[in-house]
């Protein structure tokens, strides 16, 4: 991902955002929450909480009800048009079925660079080559993704995200499903894009690794439990309001058992 210019002001700016769907249900409610230039951010909250409504609400899949979004100082859909969002979806959410090599879904991640013939550069080639030894996935070029494991089909789609080179990442459980040297290497990736100055916002379930791999943390129970450093505020408090008393003492508890060997392999400094 490019580290062309630093940009001061909040990266991602979610004020004051609600959604609620067309059958009346509540996705989030009244939620702000501003993220800056190199950080990475857990987004945290036990199931239908409103996670992934508000992913969906920054990647402009899902518009808010009200309240509004800016990236980098613009909309949303200026933000897409300028391909400074990418997104790594659950693997659930895609049509594995579909016949495109690895090549192919790692170069879709330039498409927003192409020019009007939609024929790959010299630089998108580049870029995809680039992308692929990163996550390891070279020797894949040519297989089918419905073909490949859970772990290369993550690594298939954090390559194309990379391809994108965009200035916000959005990661959708990331560590499900995945072995320790996959999760490792995903680990290195998202310090590196952090160091790049990319601001990186994971959903995820595992909480106890919270502490060690993210900057802040925001939780969520449809509104805004909490929001902030992960030092003052992964606190029992706010997990007890966000996921019940039971679930915030476990989590603590394995949080600080985590082996040094581990903490290391996911610490961000
Ligand atoms: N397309 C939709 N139509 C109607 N209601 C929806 C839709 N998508 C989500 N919801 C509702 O919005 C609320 C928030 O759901 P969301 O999927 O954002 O939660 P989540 O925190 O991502 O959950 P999980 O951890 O289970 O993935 C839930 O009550 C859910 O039922």
């Amino acid at each position: 991902m490019s580290n062309s210019h630093q940009y001061d002001d909040p990266v991602v700016d979610v004020s004051r955002t609600s959604v609620r769907y067309p059958d009346g249900h509540l996705g989030i409610r009244d939620i702000s929450l501003t993220l800056p230039a190199g950080s990475v951010c857990a987004l945290i909250g036990p199931n239908g909480s409103g996670k992934s409504t508000l992913c969906k609400t920054i990647l402009g899949f899902t518009r808010p009800t009200s309240g509004r979004v800016r990236l980098m100082g613009m909309t949303v859909r200026q933000a897409q048009k300028r391909n400074l969002v990418a997104y790594v979806p659950q693997a659930e959410d895609v049509d594995w079925q579909f016949p495109v090599s690895v090549w192919d879904v790692v170069m879709m991640g330039r498409q927003g660079q192409m020019n009007w013939l939609r024929i790959p550069s010299a630089t998108d080639r580049r870029c995809v080559e680039e992308a692929m030894a990163r996550m390891e996935i070279t020797d894949l070029a040519r297989r089918q993704i419905g073909m490949l494991s859970g772990g290369q089909k993550k690594r298939v789609f954090l390559a194309r995200a990379l391809a994108q080179g965009s200035r916000v990442l959005v990661l959708d459980e990331p560590f499900t499903g995945v072995d320790a040297h996959t999760e490792q290497g995903i680990m290195g990736l998202i310090r590196g894009l952090r160091d790049e100055g990319v601001t990186v916002l994971i959903v995820t379930h595992a909480l106890s690794n919270v502490p060690q791999y993210c900057d802040h943390v925001a939780m969520v129970s449809q509104q805004l439990v909490a929001f902030g450093p992960v030092a003052t505020t992964f606190t029992q408090r706010h997990l007890a309001a966000t996921f019940g008393d039971v679930m915030a003492d476990t989590v603590l508890s394995g949080a600080e058992t985590a082996t040094p060997e581990r903490a290391s392999a996911w610490s961000l400094s």
